[in-house]
């Protein structure tokens, strides 16, 4: 008989290189929690996603829902998401955890050093989120925002390989921490300046709630990997994102983190062309139970607070916010079609990247 609790935990990953140094960060952490051996599986989202689940387990986001998929049919226990690219719907029968947030700011990298202030006139600057190019459009309306795609290798060579056609790109910093190349980063970009996409930096780390629910086999390790200051900034970031029914690829930024009692959400809404943004800030005090309430409920209730100030100066007007997430249907079938994260495909996730 195998003794069932030395059986490996099997947690599933894409293949590029992002997702799987994520997966075995999370790996090394709940063989520490459990005891138990943790196998990658490489999920791969060809011939595995049924195109009629699409809808109902991760939208727009097909690596998403071939993870769950797999979730859910039993061919892995965990897996391992970039929380910003997790849609904000839940699924049935599955849970999410947060770890301890990486740093969620935008990073430009840059040839010969460059700040964003120091970039020369008209210098060529490579993303490809609406987000990022809208905000850096209002920073400095004389840049040349280029649509790029790719995955980070791809995009940094851009910039700073031998034959870069770019002065600059803008990557998240988690990645290119997470990745061991923070020596690219020449400037974090000041939330203030470049509001990240809501969940940067975080993993949700899912799985089936019957594990990791009271006395599931992975509630202990599922409770010890919460970070309660990421989970509670992060429901308030998607809950803005949720309000503003904001599609993937809308130009709001957002980012919340607890400070002195008070957990404080400050939000973005710009023009694609950086000609007009809104911005939103606001706090609400982290006083555990009152009245049947708990802190998340306080957190979600904050981000619907400043969606509703942003909404209420006219977001909606300034941005498509829903209406840019619509993507060619072909996008669940394409062959060609590659992980997101990895090439950077047209139509995925690029917008909250
Ligand atoms: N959209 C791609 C994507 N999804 C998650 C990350 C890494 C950042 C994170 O952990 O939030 C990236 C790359 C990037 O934005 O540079």
């Amino acid at each position: 008989m195998p003794h069932p609790d030395v059986a490996p935990l099997r947690l599933g990953t894409r293949g590029s290189a992002l997702a799987t140094t994520q997966s075995g960060m999370v790996a090394r952490r709940l063989e520490e929690l459990t005891g138990r051996p943790v196998e990658l599986v490489r999920i791969r989202t060809e011939g595995d996603v049924r195109t009629g689940s699409l809808a109902s387990l991760g939208g727009t986001g097909v690596f998403v829902a071939a993870l769950r998929e797999a979730l859910l049919d039993g061919r892995c226990d965990v897996a391992v998401h970039s929380l910003k690219d997790l849609p904000t719907a839940l699924v049935e029968g599955l849970t999410i955890v947060t770890p301890e947030r990486e740093d969620p700011r935008d990073a430009l990298c840059a040839r010969a050093g460059h700040t964003l202030g120091s970039l020369p006139r008209g210098a060529r600057v490579g993303t490809g989120s609406p987000r990022r190019a809208a905000q850096l459009r209002a920073a400095r309306p004389d840049l040349d925002v280029v649509d790029i795609r790719g995955n980070v290798d791809t995009r940094l060579r851009r910039a700073l390989g031998p034959d870069a056609d770019l002065d600059a790109v803008v990557l998240a910093c988690s990645g290119l921490v997470r990745l061991g190349r923070t020596d690219a980063v020449t400037d974090a970009l000041e939330p203030s300046v470049v509001t990240p996409a809501p969940g940067q930096g975080a993993l949700a780390v899912e799985a089936r709630t019957a594990d990791v629910g009271p006395g599931g086999p992975l509630a202990d390790a599922f409770a010890a990997l919460d970070h309660r200051a990421t989970r509670l900034a992060v429901l308030a970031e998607r809950a803005l994102l949720a309000r503003l029914e904001a599609g993937c690829a809308a130009p709001v930024g957002a980012l919340a983190h607890v400070e002195e009692g008070q957990l404080v959400l400050g939000a973005v809404v710009a023009r694609t062309d950086g000609t007009e943004k809104l911005q939103h800030r606001a706090a609400t005090p982290l006083d555990a139970m009152t009245e049947g309430r708990d802190d998340d409920d306080d957190a979600r209730e904050l981000g619907v607070r400043v969606a509703e100030a942003l909404l209420a100066d006219g977001a909606d007007r300034l941005a498509p916010l829903a209406s840019t997430a619509a993507r060619p249907a072909s996008a669940t079938t394409d062959p060609a079609l590659a992980d997101p994260t990895e090439a950077g495909a047209p139509g995925q996730d690029s917008d909250r990247s």
